[in-house]
């Protein structure tokens, strides 16, 4: 069994480069930027005013001053700046040449076109010309585009941005005993979840979840629904990964001519997953276990999309003190179901009593997955750990 990390690596490595489309700024919230954004203008393209007041000359600052025009947000003063002469000027218009301070509203007198100053500050609440940014500038590829993003694209007059497409992730579930949630499950029979989680685990990581009808466990089964799989840029399939008769994936990939990266790592949940490629299209199978499943959604799949996408893969892990102390960990890297708390310095993790890998009602309530390495010694309550966040 390899471990957890040279899984990892293994799986990025089945990414090909993304494939990019044009789409217009407004519909590019969340996507992955593909190539960067060059600013087409200056901001602020002049120095402009960032309180309403009065324009001035810093040096005529003690003096009386006669009131000779105004600026105001896109209606910039015309005239020539001389000595002892103010402008009434309000936030983001134009400061005219010549004057080199604001002065709030509220620090002056004003009595007609007279002007005194009653406060004195240093401060020249002018931004300067290309304060934010210089035409020319760019903003690097390679990021999920977020709210502030958008914004400032917008700002540098870009309306149409280059993305990754976002992976069509087909998703496979299979087992007989398995009926979509809203019917009347038989006797023997249970409600197929995993298949929903791992498709809202894609969206999450920007991808676009096909979901495939439930596959029986027969070979024939299995077989269509890999055809019906064929467009897709990722194959995940759930359940029958392990060793029982009837779990057959392993089986109907191979016979598909599956080249496969790795079969079981040393990690719990989520020892029988197994990675590589059916033609030239990645193929991730997850464990059934609804934990497992979405464990290793979290820790192979959403990377591998990410990636998929020209995205960083990496989940970055935190720091936590145990709640409680916790035994000898067994041979395979263990994620264990946990919440949080504030602590004095460091968040408080409560790793869950039970971490049965088929208990989705303490995965929906986890905050964490408290990161123990293999063969981990007992360790004390107190103790700083590492975990990752759930990404909610
Ligand atoms: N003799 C051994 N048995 C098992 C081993 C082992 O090493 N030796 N490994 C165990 C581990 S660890 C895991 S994890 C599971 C993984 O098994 P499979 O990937 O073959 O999954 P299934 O057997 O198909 O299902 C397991 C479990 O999950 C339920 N399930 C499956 N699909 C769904 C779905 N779409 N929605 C909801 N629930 C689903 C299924 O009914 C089973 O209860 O194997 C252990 N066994
Ligand atoms: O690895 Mo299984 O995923 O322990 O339940």
């Amino acid at each position: 069994m390899i471990t957890v990390d040279d899984a990892l690596a293994k799986v990025l490595a089945l990414a090909s480069s993304p494939k990019t489309e044009e789409i217009e700024l407004a519909e590019a919230f969340g996507r992955a930027l593909a190539v960067p954004v060059t600013a087409r203008l200056t901001q602020p393209p002049f120095d402009s005013a960032a309180m309403d007041g009065y324009a001035l000359r810093a040096a005529d600052r003690d003096q009386t001053l006669r009131i000779i025009g105004e600026s105001a947000a896109g209606h910039p003063w015309q005239g020539e700046a001389c000595p002892l002469t103010a402008i009434r000027i309000f936030t983001g218009a134009q400061v005219p040449q010549g004057y080199d301070c604001v002065v709030m509203q509220e620090h002056v007198q004003r009595d007609g076109d007279k002007l005194t100053i009653t406060r004195h500050s240093d401060a020249t609440h002018i931004r300067p010309r290309g304060n934010d940014f210089s035409e020319g500038d760019q903003w690097p590829a390679g990021r999920c585009l977020t709210a502030a993003d958008i914004g400032l694209i917008a700002a540098m007059n870009v309306a149409r941005v280059t993305v990754s497409q976002r992976p069509r992730v087909a998703i496979l579930a299979g087992g007989d005993e398995l009926v979509p949630p809203g019917q009347d499950p038989q006797p023997g029979q249970i409600i197929s979840s995993n298949d929903l989680a791992i498709a809202a685990q894609v969206q999450q990581a920007g991808g676009i979840p096909l979901v495939l009808p439930i596959a029986r466990d027969t070979e024939d089964s299995l077989r269509a629904s890999f055809a019906a799989a064929a467009e897709a840029d990722l194959i995940v399939t759930i359940g029958g990964a392990s060793v029982g008769d009837h779990d057959l994936i392993a089986k109907v990939a191979a016979d598909l001519g599956m080249a496969r990266s790795f079969y079981k790592i040393a990690m719990r949940p989520g020892k029988p997953l197994m990675a590589g490629k059916i033609d030239d299209t990645p193929m991730l199978g997850l464990p059934g276990n609804p934990v497992s499943a979405m464990v290793c959604g979290m820790i192979f799949m959403q990377p591998l999309i990410r990636r998929m996408q020209g995205l960083d893969g990496a989940l970055l892990p935190a720091k936590a003190r145990l709640a409680t102390a916790l035994p000898t960990e067994g041979p395979r890297q263990h994620y264990l179901r946990a919440r949080l708390t504030q602590g004095r310095d460091l968040p408080e993790i409560h790793p869950f009593d039970s971490q049965d890998s088929a208990r989705l009602s303490l995965m929906a309530q986890a905050d964490a997955l408290l990161i123990r390495p293999a063969n981990c010694p007992p360790q004390e309550a107190g103790t700083v750990v590492e975990y990752l966040p759930m990404p909610h």
